[in-house]
């Protein structure tokens, strides 16, 4: 690679100037005293030895197309460098050697005053040898001929891919500045909405203080009006106007009129004035506070198919990420809000709490997707113990037909409630528009998966591999089906098919149809089942979970023997080795839970209890949230839960442990709860249609499959529950490829589960499987860490001789 280096800038160096005294200094007098004197006159930068080789390459060889073959070597001694396989790189070399002698000849051709130094004299002598035996045009013609069908067959792939990953480079440093940039503006909009809104505070207070006074002046001067005899009731002060203490029953009297002192007018400060700017809006109110509307938080846009679209698996396969052009445009993309019902809806919220007695003192509203959240800040004297306790009166007093509505009480941290309420117009969210966000397409998560849009319309995507595992439940078509789409179409636009592989288990049978199409590239084989792509039959989820039981037990060999604690660490060490991640689904755990109890419920907690470091995460759906299909132990071993709509309190509770679930709207309205929050969010699940889902499954379906075929262990007999045991039986059975794999390792004398995966194109846990079975037959030393394992038999005749013995 050195040498190569330095011969293209010894050639790029060349200087005719140069050519007097090379000409006359042959290669062996390249130390000679002779050439120490004429080494000061030398212009080129690499000095003598530059010189000689830039004259000998251009005049002698081919001129400068030799850059070309060049080039080819770099390439070559670049992938030697890295370890990488060497055949796309020698193919290349070919390539450039064979455009080198061609470009040369062509340029030898021509009559140009460059010619010469593009041809050398190998050039010209080719031009001269084809334009006697086929004239001029017809030593043009075949030299042309000649380039396209060496660019076309040979080159063409390698140019591509050159291109794109050069344009992939500048497209990734132009999407960080974009990023650095957008980062920058939402830190500035961020501090002038703080900024916006703490003048709105100051605001309510300079407001609040003016209110105080007036009432005192016109107590005052009530007082100081001298009493009118047969007007007693006119002593009466005179009520505020603004306050929600102000519990005058409605069929008392209005106070006859008393001439008051002139108010005088309310000074608002310049600062205060600047707060009318449209962010955040503020909705006057002649009762009551005014309302600040929170802008809500604009996320940072992005093209997700401005990245690197085609991308190479481990096993050499070209493989590209659908376009985001396979998901639809939203129809709607107006985000405006109806002010006048939000106004309503806070004049009818502030109206039910003065019946309570309740004074509050402030009022934001934030519009989301399909409801509005109110946050309504107390009064100091009022105790959150009481509005604890009103909770339910007060959901009542506001319910709507629609239903809804949900009151958080109180907001964590704050002396204030939420209520949520539905909005007139409501903003629909479809999953393309949750994908083109900064943040999903930036992320470095393991497995992204996008939730929807939470009420202040920020893009909730969290890693399902941090959750370890999601529970899914909620009334029949509440959005469960939709949402276990989006999940798995967030990960199709993110992770390559060598990254992560779904087992998919569905007995309802048509849920998870489309995916079918994706079983050469995300979809493991389990041994028994070829036949069911995607699982549907319950007994046989059963034995699909247990031999994912049987892959995660496999897994953890695997690190223990690597000496690290998770698949992050081991893929960071063993890069050419890397585990994917496996994700399984089940949708309809009650379908399975009536049919299979027990034993699927051991399986289902043990992988819910172990897997996560081993890169196994679970995605399991109900329609049945009772306590026979979510049981304790279950409930126990999935922190991360999500709950659409559900028909009564106590399903909620079974899901969330709180209830709400049962207000929600449907359609996607969800509440998510997860290991790090105190209380579920609302968020509103984006839709993706089937006819979505079958175009990114068709788009991938169609690809060239795999090389490597990914097959999970054969999972242990139905007889009892025997996992470790299965372990054990799986130590004597040897696999099918075993002997092949010895010879291999036998004929290379090198043992790597890389070398059993690209050669006998295995799956990485079975290749992984067949070198440890290669390890107890005494065939290949025990692996350590990083270091590569040492090949025990030395030739194939004695390899030959223990495979005998085995029998
Ligand atoms: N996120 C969403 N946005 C808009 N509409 C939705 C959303 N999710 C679901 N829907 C609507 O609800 C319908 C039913 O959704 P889905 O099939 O996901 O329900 P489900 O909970 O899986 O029902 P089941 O348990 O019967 O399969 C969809 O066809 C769609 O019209």
């Amino acid at each position: 690679m050195l040498a190569a280096l330095f011969c293209i800038a010894a050639v790029l160096g060349f200087h005719a100037g140069d050519e007097p005294y090379i000409v006359t200094l042959p290669w062996y007098e390249i130390f000679s005293s002779a050439a120490r004197a004429v080494a000061g006159t030398i212009h080129n930068p690499f000095g003598l030895f530059g010189a000689r080789v830039s004259v000998f390459f251009i005049r002698v060889l081919l001129g400068y197309p030799m850059l070309l073959p060049l080039a080819g070597f770099l390439v070559l001694g670049w992938r030697l460098f890295r370890t990488k396989p060497l055949d796309p790189a020698l193919l290349f070399l070919v390539y450039t050697l064979l455009m080198a002698l061609d470009l040369s000849a062509m340029f030898g051709l021509s009559a140009a005053p460059f010619a010469d130094v593009m041809s050398g004299t190998t050039g010209r002598m080719m031009a001269s040898f084809l334009s006697t035996i086929i004239g001029y045009p017809g030593a043009w013609a075949l030299t042309t001929v000649i380039g396209v069908l060496l660019t076309f067959y040979m080159g063409w792939e390698f140019i591509t891919d050159t291109i794109a990953r050069v344009s992939a480079f500048f497209a990734k440093a132009s999407a960080t500045v974009r990023m650095i940039r957008a980062e920058r503006t939402r830190k500035r909009r961020e501090k002038e909405e703080m900024q916006a809104r703490k003048k709105a505070e100051r605001m309510a207070v300079v407001l609040e203080k003016e209110r105080k006074k007036r009432e005192k002046k016109e107590q005052r001067a009530a007082k100081s009006t001298p009493p009118k005899p047969k007007a007693a009731a006119v002593e009466k002060p005179v009520k505020p106007p603004v306050s929600l203490r102000d519990e005058e029953p409605e069929s008392a009297p209005p106070p006859p009129p008393v001439k008051l002192p002139a108010i005088e007018p309310i000074v608002i400060p310049a600062e205060v004035e600047e707060i009318q700017a449209p962010e955040p809006a503020i909705v006057r109110s002649e009762e009551g506070p005014d309302m600040i509307i929170n802008p809500g938080v604009r996320e940072a846009e992005a093209d997700l198919d401005e990245r690197k679209l085609k991308v190479r698996t481990h096993d050499h396969v070209q493989y590209r990420f659908p376009s985001i052009d396979l998901l639809q445009r939203p129809k709607d993309e107006d985000e405006s809000y109806d002010e006048r019902h939000l106004a309503e809806t806070k004049d009818r919220l502030l109206e039910k709490l003065r019946i309570y007695k309740i004074e509050v003192i402030r009022i934001a509203t934030t519009v989301g997707p399909r409801v509005a959240l109110f946050e309504l800040e107390l009064a100091p004297e009022v105790k959150i113990s009481r509005i604890k306790s009103l909770e339910n009166d007060l959901a009542m007093a506001m319910a709507s037909s629609s239903g809804g509505i949900r009151i958080i009480a109180p907001i964590p941290g704050k002396n204030a409630i939420g209520v949520e309420i539905p909005i007139s117009k409501p903003r629909p969210v479809v999953m393309r528009s949750v994908l083109q966000v900064e943040k999903f397409k930036n992320n470095t998560m393991a497995l992204p998966i996008v939730l929807g849009k939470s009420i202040s319309n920020e893009v909730v995507v969290d890693d399902l591999a941090a959750m370890p595992h999601l529970l899914i439940a909620g009334a029949t078509g509440a959005g469960k089906s939709v949402a276990i789409n989006v999940l798995l179409t967030s990960l199709l636009y993110s992770k390559k098919p060598d990254e992560v592989k779904f087992v998919l288990i569905d007995p309802k049978r048509v849920e998870l149809k489309p995916y079918k199409l994706l079983k050469d590239h995300f979809l493991p084989k389990i041994p028994g089942m070829e036949e069911q792509i995607i699982v549907t039959d319950p007994q046989k989820a059963v034995s699909a979970l247990r031999s994912v039981v049987r892959e995660m037990e496999h897994r953890y060999e695997m690190l223990e023997k690597c000496g690290v604690r998770n698949i992050g660490e081991y893929n960071r060490k063993m890069k050419d080795e890397a585990m994917f991640y496996l994700v399984v689904v089940v949708d309809e755990l009650a379908d399975l839970m009536i049919t299979a109890g027990r034993e699927v419920e051991e399986p289902i907690t043990r992988l819910a209890q172990m897997a996560r470091a081993v890169g196994i995460h679970l995605i399991v759906a109900t329609q049945r949230p009772s306590v026979d299909v979510i049981t304790g132990i279950i409930k126990a071993n999935f922190p991360s839960r999500i709950a659409f709509q559900v028909a009564s309190k106590v399903d909620s509770r079974t899901i969330l442990d709180v209830s709400g679930a049962e207000q929600l709207l449907g359609s996607g309205d969800m509440l998510f709860q997860s290991a790090r929050m105190s209380k579920p969010e609302r968020i509103q699940c984006p839709f993706i249609s089937l006819t979505e889902v079958d175009a990114i499954t068709e788009f991938i379906g169609d690809q060239p499959p795999l090389k490597t075929e990914c097959i999970l262990p054969e999972p242990p007999s139905s007889n009892g529950n025997g996992f470790s045991s299965g372990l054990d039986q799986d130590r004597d059975r040897r696999d099918a490829m075993f002997e092949e794999a010895a010879r291999l390792v036998v004929l290379h004398q090198q043992a790597s589960v890389s070398l059993l995966q690209r050669r006998l194109r295995l799956g990485f846990s079975r290749a992984g499987r067949v070198m440890d079975q290669l390890e107890r037959n005494g065939i290949v030393s025990a692996g350590d860490g990083s270091k590569p394992r040492d090949v025990l038999v030395k030739n194939e005749d004695s390899l030959e001789l223990l495979l005998r013995n085995l029998d």
